[in-house]
């Protein structure tokens, strides 16, 4: 998800250490949130927003425990943890989206908030069971600690004097809405998920059930951020930075850190179990799962850290990446996930999700007499894409995953031809009129067809467009939509013309393209090359650019393992 940004957000954003909590400061609290979010999304960033639940999930479960008694009295059901968990993230939900639609509209920016129930499946043999250690509910003295551990709570001392009860915490496996909130949040809209870490379920027999425990929100947002694709996890908390030396007087913020070095500081023992270590922990982990940078800052730095002014921010380490090979990550169904190498960042698809585009490889623009010649250029310049395209087509073919062909070009009576684009430029022939190809541009002629090399196949869906974009004016978004694509491989001609407008019309609609830099041509180098740094700056602003060569390197490990069970 290009530039998408997901921000997990601490429990204390909502009620920090030792305050009461009350809904009317929660309430502003989410305000708060809602005016820096509401600032991400006006800056063009697609957010989603995570967060924690621990102080809120200790007063359900609290509350329910004072009133047990006289409850069970009139025949009322008890509370598990693991619904008091999904009470939790309704109610955080609730108070989080209906802060940040407020802070939205006030912007004047057109998009909601929605928050999505999210479940998350745990290993019920995962040894947190016996050993809880996810702090829940308001601080207690050491005296009340005491009495409650009688009572039969487990009982930490998080800091000196401060005492929690604490709850199993497993590691997430799964986030089971991942591709519902994945397209969710491609429609724009600012998605609010795995509240609390998710509601923990394991597999039992056919069917999903509440295991009672809190997952950490951390590790559940690094993993929805891993299998999404989203190239941004901040982990929002107490802190500007993380510091080495924590709690002494040498103590040292970190900036810049690779993985290497931060795991060795997390190896070291530098970051608590109960606060900064699982954080660390879950940055490392999203960025050996693909990720391309996880930031740990504090709400007011924000935007800086965003920016790079503040926060500290891990990159993948120098030593050999696993995130460099393809197949690492997983759809949210367990399917393996392709990586292929690109600028800015290596760009990841489903391969039950993805189509080839191939854009407009006419003989009216790739071929003498056609309407390209006609306006004075050189066609040679576009015939290089053949060949390695060809290889492109093939693989998809192969793997049996959808290709479409699109034209431009004109009814013969040219009703849907603008005069605009009729009249503009000086060429020899205009569209419409006769050429050594038939009539330029003109469905039918055989200028219109696409090249020999390239022809589409039965199966395939050929588009017959009017303008440069292949969205414009035809049912491409309705095809896609229906096949329930998501990732486009983008060939085609020309690349600053009908490419460009195509990706630019795909990214606002929020499909994901990696354009193929050598499967792609332009009569103008430098155009060429503009439109490709153009596609890809500021962190992936429009799309993905590739070469084919590392599309179908990134191939080959599916190939094989079709090849292996045939
Ligand atoms: N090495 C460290 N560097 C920075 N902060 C640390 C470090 N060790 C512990 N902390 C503390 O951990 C806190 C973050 O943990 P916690 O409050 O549990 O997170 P959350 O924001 O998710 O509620 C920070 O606000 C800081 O007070
Ligand atoms: N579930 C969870 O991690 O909550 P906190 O962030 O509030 O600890």
């Amino acid at each position: 998800m290009t530039g998408a940004v997901l921000l997990a957000v601490g429990g204390n954003a909502l009620v920090l250490d030792g305050e009461a909590g009350t809904v009317a400061r929660q309430q502003e609290r989410a305000a708060h949130l809602a005016t820096q979010v509401a600032d991400l999304v006006a800056d063009g960033r697609r957010v989603l927003v995570t967060h924690g639940n621990g102080p809120q999930v200790g007063y359900i479960v609290r509350r329910g425990e004072l009133v047990a008694a006289d409850a069970a009295s009139e025949g009322l059901p008890d509370l598990p943890l693991w619904l008091a968990v999904a009470d939790s993230q309704g109610g955080i939900g609730h108070l989080l989206t209906v802060a940040l639609d407020g802070a939205l509209e006030r912007r004047g920016l057109g998009v909601r908030a929605v928050a999505v129930l999210t479940h998350v499946e745990v290993d019920p043999h995962d040894p947190a069971f016996a050993l809880p250690t996810k702090p829940i509910g308001a601080a207690m003295t050491a005296t009340t600690a005491r009495r409650r551990a009688v009572e039969g709570w487990s009982v930490v001392e998080t800091a000196p004097g401060v005492h929690r009860r604490v709850v199993p915490s497993p590691l997430p496996r799964r986030v089971l809405e991942a591709e519902q909130i994945q397209v969710l949040a491609a429609t724009g809209a600012v998605v609010v998920a795995a509240g609390g870490g998710g509601i923990p379920v394991v597999r039992r027999g056919d069917a999903w059930r509440g295991v009672d425990a809190v997952v950490d929100k951390d590790h559940a947002s690094a993993l929805l951020a891993a299998s999404i694709g989203v190239d941004t996890l901040v982990l929002v908390t107490g802190v500007d930075e993380v510091c080495v030396g924590w709690g002494t007087p040498d103590r040292r913020a970190l900036r810049h850190v690779d993985t290497v070095e931060l795991r060795g500081h997390l190896e070291a023992g530098e970051f608590p179990a109960g606060s900064m270590g699982p954080k660390v922990a879950a940055a490392l982990q999203f960025v050996a799962d693909g990720g391309r940078r996880a930031v740990i800052t504090s709400l007011p730095r924000l935007r800086d850290a965003l920016e790079g002014r503040s926060g500290t921010h891990l990159t993948v380490g120098s030593t050999p990446a696993p995130t460099a090979a393809p197949d690492r990550r997983t759809a949210p169904t367990g399917e393996p996930m392709i990586t292929v190498p690109a600028d800015p960042f290596p760009f990841t698809f489903d391969p039950r999700h993805v189509a080839l585009l191939c854009i407009d490889f006419q003989r009216d623009f790739m071929e003498a007499g056609g309407f390209g010649e006609s306006l004075g250029n050189d066609v040679s310049r576009l015939r290089g894409t053949i060949e390695p395209t060809s290889h492109v087509l093939a693989a998809f073919r192969r793997h049996g995953w959808p290709v479409i062909h699109t034209r431009e070009g004109h009814r013969p009576d040219l009703a849907d031809l603008f005069p605009a684009k009729r009249d503009r430029g000086s060429p020899a022939l205009r569209i419409g009129e006769e050429g050594p190809m038939g009539r330029l541009l003109v469905r039918g002629s055989a200028g219109h067809g696409i090249v020999p090399e390239l022809a589409p196949v039965a199966g395939e869906v050929v588009l017959d467009k009017p303008g440069k974009g292949s969205f414009y004016a035809t049912d491409l978004e309705t095809i896609l939509r229906a096949r329930g694509i998501t990732s486009l491989v983008v060939t085609g001609v020309t690349t600053e013309v009908c490419v460009q407008t195509t990706v630019r019309e795909a990214n606002d609609r929020g499909f994901e393209a990696l354009v193929l830099s050598d499967c792609t041509a332009s009569y103008f180098p430098e155009f060429h090359r503009s439109a490709l740094d153009m596609f890809c700056a500021q962190g992936g602003i429009v799309g993905w650019v590739g070469t084919s060569d590392a599309l179908l390197a990134a191939l080959l490990p599916t190939t094989i393992h079709e090849e292996v069970a045939r």
